[in-house]
């Protein structure tokens, strides 16, 4: 049976999947949130001209003749303007920040200027506007500068301030619930037992969830036990998506597919062309949907990447949710691939402009330590004939 292609199983993954709801967050609390709506500027910045220098408020006009005397009338600093206008060869003592006195069109910075007493004498000519940042240099009232769908980070949230908004309208963090399924694993920190390992995918999940903007939330480990595996999705009835991982093959004791068709999801895809992850399952039930992931530790974290991260980003909103790749050069001979698109975890050297993706000669999808030692991904298209070091590659970094 032909398998899907990568492709197309995500495509059909994120089809109709609506963004989560629109709340009201706190400028300081809204770090890695989502933008909901466009946001609009409340107020112009500067909201007045402004001096972008520490020096003297004055008329260039009365700078075109350097004998000439002006005198300081008053003091303009940032938060306390000079109330007067300026009138000829008058000058105001100006601060970085500070409102433009009335009259006055330029700023002579200190460094040019020689104060005697309440005079000062220009050393130098300036144009007319020089270090004036005019009204709404920034930006002006009404102005959207932030769009629907855009990552709040440092920029962005100090920008929505600026803007004086005290709050945003953020999507809310999509609930990613996710459970490990396997009668031989533990939790991490416990005694496994001769036949048992460490349970690992579930951690990495959670961090690629609340990396994205999520929350995850943990149902815990269930054995190889149907009813088991089926009461603990029935925790999740109000999670967005719920990750069941492992289980997702085709062995006798693999319960995934069961539990979510016997808890109400209807199987979307099963198995798709991918290495690692052949086993990828998608349902849906009333607009949530399940994923089932699996168990190889790799295959799990490169289908949370190639999946779950663009149907988190999906349900935030966001506009880029394909996941970005990048041209590299080779730096290993590869053979030709079959018909299931590859994922080779490899190192990044910089060799002068270039970046040298090398796979790593093993690349079995249960070993973690070569992921964590990876920078990159080496995306492999099914069927791609043999490759030489130095051809282009397409990589996707971490
Ligand atoms: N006859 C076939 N056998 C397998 C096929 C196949 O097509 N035909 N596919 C293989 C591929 S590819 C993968 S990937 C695995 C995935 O199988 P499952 O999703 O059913 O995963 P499990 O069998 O439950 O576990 C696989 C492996 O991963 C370990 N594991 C599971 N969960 C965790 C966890 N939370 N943390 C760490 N390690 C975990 C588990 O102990 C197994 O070693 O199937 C192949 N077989
Ligand atoms: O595709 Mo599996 O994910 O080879 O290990």
């Amino acid at each position: 049976m032909a398998l899907m292609p990568v492709k197309d199983a995500r495509q059909r993954l994120l089809a109709g999947v609506a963004p989560a709801e629109v709340e009201t967050v706190l400028l300081d609390q809204a770090t890695g949130r989502t933008l909901a709506t466009d946001l609009a500027a409340k107020r112009s910045q500067p909201p007045f001209p402004a001096s972008a220098m520490d020096g003297y408020a004055v008329r260039a006009a009365d700078l075109t003749d350097l004998s000439a005397t002006l005198t300081v009338i008053g003091e303009a600093s940032a938060g306390h303007g000079f109330t007067g206008s300026l009138g000829p060869l008058q000058a105001v003592r100006i601060f970085t920040g500070a409102p433009m006195p009335d009259g006055a069109d330029t700023v002579l910075i200190q460094e040019n200027a020689e104060r005697q007493g309440d005079k000062v004498v220009a050393l130098q000519g300036e144009p007319k506007g020089r270090f004036v940042r005019p009204l709404g240099l920034d930006f002006l009232e009404g102005e959207v500068l932030l769009k629907a769908g855009r990552l709040l980070d440092e920029r962005a949230l100090s920008l929505a301030a600026a803007m004086n908004h005290a709050s945003v309208p953020a999507r809310r963090k999509p609930k990613i619930a996710i459970l490990a399924t396997g009668d031989e694993l533990v939790a991490p920190g416990k005694e496994p037992g001769s036949d048992q390992i460490v349970a690992s995918n579930a951690i990495g999940l959670a961090a690629i969830v609340r990396m994205a903007g999520g929350e995850p939330v943990d149902l815990g480990i269930a054995p190889d036990d149907l009813p088991e595996i089926r009461r603990r999705i029935g925790w999740a009835s109000d999670a967005d998506v719920v990750t069941l991982l492992g289980g997702a093959s085709v062995g006798e004791h693999d319960f995934t597919q069961q539990a979510l068709v016997a808890e109400g999801f209807e199987l979307d895809f099963w198995k798709i062309a991918m290495r690692p992850g052949k086993p990828l399952m998608s349902g849906r039930m009333d607009g949530r949907v399940a994923l089932g992931l699996p168990g190889n530790p790799v295959a799990s974290l490169v289908c949370a990447r190639l999946f779950l991260l663009p149907l988190i980003k999906t349900l935030l909103g966001q506009a880029d949710v394909e996941p970005e790749s990048e041209a590299a050069i080779l730096g290993a001979d590869l053979a030709a691939n079959d018909q299931r698109e590859d994922y080779l975890r490899a190192r990044l050297e910089r060799r002068g402009d270039a970046w040298i993706a090398k796979p790593f000669e093993t690349q079995d999808s249960s070993m973690l330590a070569l992921m964590s030692a990876a920078d990159c991904l080496v995306i492999r298209e099914a069927h791609a004939p043999a490759a030489k070091a130095g051809d282009v590659c397409r990589i996707i970094r971490f």
